[in-house]
C-alpha cells in the first residue's frame, strides 16, 4: 500500500461520513426537505386503519395514490387529490395524517401549507379585487414554497367556496409542464377538500343501508357516476367551473361516507384515549346520544360526523 493514497482514502471516507452524519444530525434538529425520502407505506396503512373510522374507500385510495406517486422517480405532474364528503367525516383529519407521513412535523412543517379559502378570500363581492392581487400572491406563494422544497404539500380547505377565478391561478401548477419559470412542480402534492357531492355520497350510502347491504361493500364504481353528476357537472361548485376536471388535472376523487352512531362512539373512545383518560362506556354512550342523526325516520348518520365530539366530551 502506498501510504499517501491510503491517507487520502481515509481522509475522504471520514470527510464523507463526517458530512453525512452532520447532515443527518442537522436534519434531526432543523427540518430538511428530503425529496427522495421514500414513503413508509406500511406505517401509513396502519395509521389509517387504526385511526380513520368508517372510511374504507378513502383509506384504500389514499394509500394507493400516495405509494404510487412516491415510488415514481419521475412523475409527469404533481399529485392532486380531491376529498369529498359531509362535514366532520375526516377530510381534514386524513390530510393531517398524510402531512405527518410525508413531513415529520406534519401541519407544522415548513413544507406543508394549509390554505383555507374562506379565511384567505372571505368576501365574494370583492373577488375581482382579490383575484387580481391575490392570484398573483397565491401564485408566487406556491412558486416560492415549491422552489424551497419540491415535495411540498398544499392543502386547500373549503375548495367549493373558492372562486373559480382563484382556482384558475392554481391550475398551471397542476398541469403536465416540465417546468414553469425554472421551477418544477411535479413532485408536489395538492389536496383539495370540499363538501361538494357530500349529499349524493350520503344518498348512495343510504341506498345500500336500505337495501340491507353492508357499508363496506360500497365500491368506488358505485360512487363514480354519482360524483360525476353531482360534482363534475355542478356549475355552482367553484372547483368544477374552472376546468380542472375537463383537463383531467385531478388524479383521484376520494369520497368520505357519512358516519354512523358506531363510528361516533369510536371517535369518543379515541378522544378519551388521546386525553389519557380511561375509556368509560357510559360516557361514550351519552356523548354519542347527544349527537343528532338523520334522515328523520331512520336516524342513521351523524349530522356533524365526529366534529363536535371533542367539545361535547368537555362537559362530561
Ligand atoms: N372518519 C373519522 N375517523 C376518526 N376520527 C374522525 C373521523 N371523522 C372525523 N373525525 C374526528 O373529528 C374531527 C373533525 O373532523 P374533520 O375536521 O376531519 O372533518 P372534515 O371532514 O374535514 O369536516 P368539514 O367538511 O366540516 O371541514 C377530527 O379532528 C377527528 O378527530
Amino acid at each position: 500500500f502506498e501510504p499517501i493514497s491510503v491517507g487520502i482514502a481515509i481522509g475522504a471516507a471520514s470527510a464523507l461520513t463526517g458530512y453525512l452524519s452532520y447532515t443527518d444530525l442537522y436534519c434531526r434538529f432543523a427540518e430538511c426537505c428530503r425529496e427522495e425520502q421514500p414513503l413508509n407505506a406500511s406505517a401509513l396503512k396502519q395509521e389509517l386503519e387504526e385511526k380513520l373510522f368508517g372510511q374504507h374507500l378513502a383509506t384504500e385510495v389514499i394509500l394507493k395514490a400516495l405509494t404510487g406517486f412516491k415510488n415514481n422517480k419521475n412523475p409527469k405532474k404533481p399529485l392532486t387529490l380531491s376529498l369529498h364528503g359531509w362535514a366532520g367525516t375526516g377530510k381534514n383529519f386524513v390530510s393531517q395524517i398524510v402531512a405527518e407521513n410525508l413531513h415529520r412535523k406534519g401541519l407544522k412543517s415548513n413544507f406543508v401549507h394549509l390554505f383555507v379559502s374562506t379565511l384567505h378570500f372571505p368576501h365574494e363581492q370583492q373577488i375581482k379585487l382579490y383575484q387580481a392581487r391575490n392570484s398573483d400572491q397565491l401564485q408566487s406563494w406556491i412558486r416560492g414554497n415549491v422552489s424551497a422544497c419540491a415535495s411540498s404539500l398544499f392543502i386547500f380547505d373549503e375548495m367549493d367556496k373558492l372562486h373559480p377565478g382563484v382556482i384558475d391561478a392554481i391550475k398551471p401548477f397542476l398541469d403536465y409542464y416540465e417546468q414553469i419559470d425554472g421551477v418544477s412542480y411535479r413532485k408536489a402534492i395538492f389536496i383539495f377538500l370540499s363538501n361538494a357531492g357530500g349529499d349524493l355520497i350520503t344518498k348512495t350510502a343510504l341506498d345500500f343501508w336500505r337495501a340491507g347491504r353492508k357499508r363496506e361493500d360500497i365500491q368506488l364504481k358505485d360512487l363514480e357516476p354519482v360524483l360525476s353528476v353531482g360534482v363534475f357537472n355542478n356549475k355552482h361548485s367553484g372547483l368544477w367551473h374552472s376546468g380542472l376536471i375537463d383537463r383531467n388535472l385531478i388524479d383521484y376523487f376520494i369520497p368520505f361516507l357519512p358516519l354512523e352512531y358506531r363510528h361516533v362512539k369510536m371517535c369518543v373512545r379515541a378522544e378519551m384515549k388521546a386525553r389519557g383518560s380511561a375509556v368509560d362506556e357510559d360516557i361514550v354512550t351519552s356523548v354519542a346520544d347527544e349527537m343528532t342523526f338523520f334522515p328523520k325516520d331512520e336516524k342513521i348518520y351523524s349530522d356533524k360526523g365526529c366534529k363536535t365530539v371533542q367539545s361535547r366530551l368537555d362537559f362530561h
